[in-house]
């Protein structure tokens, strides 16, 4: 149902009556748009041209949707409730098909009343047939009927994904879906599945209570659900015993990954299973890849339950947690539909206005030069501009680089990135620090951290930082006061630190190749101002170094 590289999923289709030919000289053109009660945006068009009368068409354009299969939670950490929040944060369409309600709170599961089949079918088919649904996400599938029932529904009403969240206990130790659900999980479910996402438990029980105790064990199980058809696995590793860090397998038939982030001390833990699944058929419906969807429903849920960490609901041990108060993320309206790819660290340009006064150029030709030379990253450091230039001259530059494909970030400026809706910022050990950069920028912004010490980086990691940059490397005029730490600091920071690294000070043309070469596979590139920005030509100082680091990095390979 699902394949990497499928496209976003706005359809414009025209309706116009059989036999219509498209006469010479006419055109069509927008002339208004609402959206109407079953959320489409209808478009209405007209034909103009030399010829009359003027005809009106329709045209509909969808919105994102996700259908949840699963139960209520009335104490609305979990369940459908967390399901539409879940969406709701991520800016996409959440429609309900109810299977049970619960009674539950913050204690445990005080009772549940089981949605009589019959009538789950009806929701389904209600749903089904009247709106176009992209994602299909389950969770609480009380019985072995209603496994049967959601089957021949999406037999029948084929979907682009499924994701399947096998809730079988809740995070209280409730149980939820009795031994008999198992048997349709595996026989019926798992193979439609584009995404199975089991905690260590409900692996477990799927594998006929195989032992998950050790990341190696989730591997194994990650490759055996696999086995067993569904087409993608990501095994939930948060249960496991005597880990620091919160650590994830995902399985993609090909490769396994293992998705490794700080742990977040919280008792705000309720729902965090169904809010991750439904993130990720959000980003599916939004057109992302699976791992691209994955990536990002994990990092917004440790955001949010970074920022839940203090909220008090409820007086049982386990608490919900906040999925829209403090994240702010206007990012899925981002022009952007890639998150982060370490290889664009490889050249990575900084401006300086002072660099760019001097040699008359305005910052976007600047950047235009940059982006054109070969640059692959750009931030924007402006130190001594107007807020209301900045944002201007960021908002231009944003323009150059989105149509190169080129990430642009803003150095120290939180709000100007916001203002623009900039791919992210660079932020420094005095500036805001990162985590509360992350709560600002929400889950899919880049964050880079400068870093000169190995605790710095470990710091920058669980903060929830993209990359570090490192240096400097050589001495610079260009950074006040700024500590030299040599190669051998680079290797040792680059050695300690788990997120990709650039390097950055005096790096020019002529001695850029040892730093490329200095062989640790998570540097990935460098950061340079002066060697590109302080001459005349731009374009053609970058073009240079460029080839200086693709001869290295054909020597390194
Ligand atoms: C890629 C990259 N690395 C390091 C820095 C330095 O940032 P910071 O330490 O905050 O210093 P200023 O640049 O703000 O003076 C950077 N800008 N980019
Ligand atoms: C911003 C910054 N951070 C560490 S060194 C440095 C300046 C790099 O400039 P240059 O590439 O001209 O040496
Ligand atoms: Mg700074």
């Amino acid at each position: 149902m699902w394949g990497e590289g499928s496209s976003l999923n706005i359809a414009v289709s025209l309706s116009v009556p059989q036999g219509f030919r498209q006469p010479k000289g006419l055109s069509l053109l927008l002339v208004n748009s609402r959206i109407n009660r079953n959320k489409q945006t209808r478009i209405f068009m007209e034909m103009q041209g030399n010829e009359s009368p003027t005809t009106s068409y329709q045209s509909t354009i969808n919105i994102p949707h996700v259908l949840t299969v699963a139960g209520s939670d009335s104490g609305a950490g979990a369940g459908i409730q967390a399901d539409l929040k879940a969406c709701a944060a991520r800016g996409v369409y959440c429609s309900t098909v109810i299977t049970a309600v619960t009674a539950q709170n913050t204690v445990g599961v005080q009772g549940v009343n089981v949605v009589p089949e019959d009538f789950v079918a009806e929701q389904m088919k209600s749903v089904l047939s009247d709106m176009h649904v992209d994602v299909v996400k389950t969770g609480m599938l009380p019985s072995i009927g209603i496994v049967k029932i959601l089957h021949q529904h999406l037999r029948e009403y084929p979907v682009r994904a499924l994701v399947v969240d096998p809730v079988m206990v809740s995070t209280s130790g409730d149980v939820l879906a009795g031994p008999s659900v198992l048997a349709g999980f595996r026989e019926e479910l798992l193979p439609m599945a584009d995404i199975i996402t089991p905690n260590l438990k409900e692996a477990s029980a799927l594998l006929d209570g195989v032992k998950i105790k050790t990341v190696s064990d989730m591997r194994s199980a990650a490759k055996l659900l696999h086995d067993m058809g569904a087409r993608n696995v990501l095994v939930k590793g948060g249960d496991l015993p005597d880990s620091l860090d919160a650590v994830d397998i995902f399985f993609d038939g090909e490769h396994l990954y293992e998705l490794r982030s700080s742990r977040i001390k919280t008792h705000n833990t309720h729902g965090t299973g169904c809010t991750l699944a439904s993130c990720i058929a959000a980003e599916l419906a939004k057109g992302a890849s699976m791992l691209e969807a994955v990536k990002v429903a994990k990092c917004f849920v440790e955001t949010a339950l970074d920022y839940s960490k203090e909220i008090f609901i409820g007086n049982g041990p386990q608490g919900p947690f906040d999925h829209l108060m403090k994240l702010k993320s206007n990012a899925h309206n981002s022009g952007r539909q890639v998150r982060f790819n370490p290889s664009d660290l490889f050249l990575y340009a900084v401006t300086d206005s002072g660099m760019n006064r001097r040699w008359g150029h305005s910052i976007s030709d600047a950047v235009k030069a940059a982006v054109q030379g070969g640059a692959t990253i750009v931030q924007l450091r402006e130190k001594d501009i107007e807020t209301r230039d900045f944002v201007e001259a960021a908002k231009s530059c944003l323009q150059i680089c989105r149509a190169n494909g080129v990430p642009l970030l803003i150095n120290d400026r939180i709000d100007v990135a916001l203002a623009c809706d900039a791919d992210g910022v660079h932020i420094g050990q005095s500036d805001m620090p990162a985590r509360t950069a992350r709560a600002l920028l929400g889950p899919e912004k880049i964050i880079g951290v400068s870093c000169k010490t190995p605790e710095q980086a470990e710091q920058a990691w669980i903060a929830g930082a993209d990359y570090i940059g490192c240096g400097g490397v050589y001495p610079t005029n260009t950074k006040a006061n700024n500590l030299t730490v040599g190669l051998d600091g680079l290797k040792t920071v680059c050695l300690a630190s788990k997120l990709p690294v650039v390097a950055i000070g005096g790096i020019k043309v002529s001695n850029a190749r040892p730093v490329m070469e200095i062989g640790v596979p998570n540097l990935k590139g460098v950061a340079v101002v002066s060697a590109i920005f302080d001459s005349e030509c731009v374009l053609t100082e970058t073009r240079k170094l460029h080839a200086v680091l693709m001869e290295a990095t054909a020597a390194v390979k």
